[in-house]
């Protein structure tokens, strides 16, 4: 699965910043240099070393020889008719095929990523798309960070402004977790991506010991965890390989983070007509929860293959009606658009 840091030259969007910094000081660099050289990067979308001298004082001596850095290459670019989402489809070296989502907001020219962690991914969930792509490998850090790069400069072409950030796009981001978070860190930099950590958010099905070392590293963007379903013989059914732990222990690791951030940990659960949205479930979920503080957002399925179907208007007011009743939390209905492009959630693949 893994051929990401492969002992390539030195890229500093694939590399932790200290290094960065290091490196700098060992070749007797100014303080500012590695500042200088992420912003002419990150913010100016820079990538070729013969011009960071020239137009970013960055030290010849610190990236004497460098050669440019790797691009994904964008192949196609599309338009949701519906709702304005669009998808960018990358093709990387090894003709792997990537994809990103930008988001409008509700706030005009304001525009959100949805990025791609791995290619494929192997957690086999079976209302998504992503799980049966048959091309699966983790992404490297650059390859995450230029995906940012591309979609911020489209959504610039288009005088909008990317004001938020969510991993949410193909692949488990806690199987990449290292890769994720240095990229995480490079977006959030200043310098770089100058993104504020809360409008950054990492999606994961629910791997607890990453969970759990997420909340020991006191990591700063904002968590949610995929539910699926609220007992582990619906969950064996619908997230088969995350269910292999059970439900009350992926819970008791969000209550972990919860408490240490002292604020409410986002649940999210794909609602599925006839599957998971009855008062039985309803009331599971309440049992589940407890009193652990959530704010428990709902999604509708979306599933070009048919198979799994959004519940009517009528049902779904029913669920959140049962939710308010055995939850009495906040729910939260998250709108998941470009459905007409396989832009929704879940239904990236590289086909579209
Ligand atoms: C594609 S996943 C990527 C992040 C991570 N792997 C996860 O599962 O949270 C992002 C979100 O999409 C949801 N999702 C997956 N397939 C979906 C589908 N067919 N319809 C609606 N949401 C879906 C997941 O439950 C998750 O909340
Ligand atoms: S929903 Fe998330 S964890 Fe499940 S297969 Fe899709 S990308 Fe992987």
């Amino acid at each position: 699965m893994d051929r990401a840091d492969d002992g390539g030259p030195f890229d500093p969007r694939d590399r932790p910043i200290p290094e960065l910094i290091a490196r700098a000081e060992a070749v007797g660099a100014p303080a500012e240099a590695p500042r200088r050289l992420l912003s002419a990067i990150l913010q100016h979308g820079e990538h070729d070393p013969a011009a960071w001298n020239r137009r970013f004082h960055v030290p010849r001596r610190l990236v004497a020889d460098w050669p440019p850095l790797p691009r994904l290459a964008l192949e196609r670019v599309e338009t949701s008719a519906a709702d304005g989402f669009q998808k960018l489809l990358f093709r990387t070296a090894d003709a792997m095929a990537v994809e990103t989502v930008l988001i409008p907001l509700h706030k005009p020219g304001a525009v959100s990523v949805c990025l791609s962690s791995q290619v494929g991914c192997p957690m086999a969930c079976a209302f998504c798309a992503t799980a049966r792509m048959e091309s699966r490998r983790n992404l490297a850090t650059w390859e995450i960070v230029d995906q940012w790069v591309q979609a911020r400069d489209l959504a610039r072409s288009q005088g909008r402004r990317v004001t938020g950030t969510v991993f949410m796009g193909m692949g488990e981001p806690f199987l990449n977790y290292d890769r994720v978070m240095r990229a995480g860190d490079l977006l959030r930099c200043p310098f770089g991506g100058a993104l504020s950590a809360k409008a950054m958010t990492v999606s994961t099905v629910g791997l607890v010991p990453e969970i759990d070392r997420f909340t020991r590293e006191r990591r700063t963007m904002r968590l949610s965890i995929s539910l699926g379903a609220a007992t582990d013989e619906k969950r064996a059914m619908l997230v088969p390989v995350a269910s292999r732990t059970p439900v009350a222990e992926v819970m008791a690791a969000a209550r972990r983070h919860a408490e240490a951030r002292r604020q409410r940990v986002m649940l999210s659960y794909v609602c599925i007509d006839g599957l998971n949205v009855g008062e039985d479930d309803a009331e599971a979920i309440g049992r589940l929860v407890g009193d652990t503080p959530v704010r428990f957002d709902l999604i509708d399925v979306t599933d070009p293959t048919g198979r799994f179907r959004p519940p009517s208007a009528e049902a779904l007011a029913a669920f959140r009606d049962a939710l308010t009743r055995h939850l009495g939390q906040p729910v939260v209905r998250r709108y998941s658009g470009g459905a007409d492009i396989q832009a929704a959630c879940g239904t990236l693949a590289g086909t579209g």
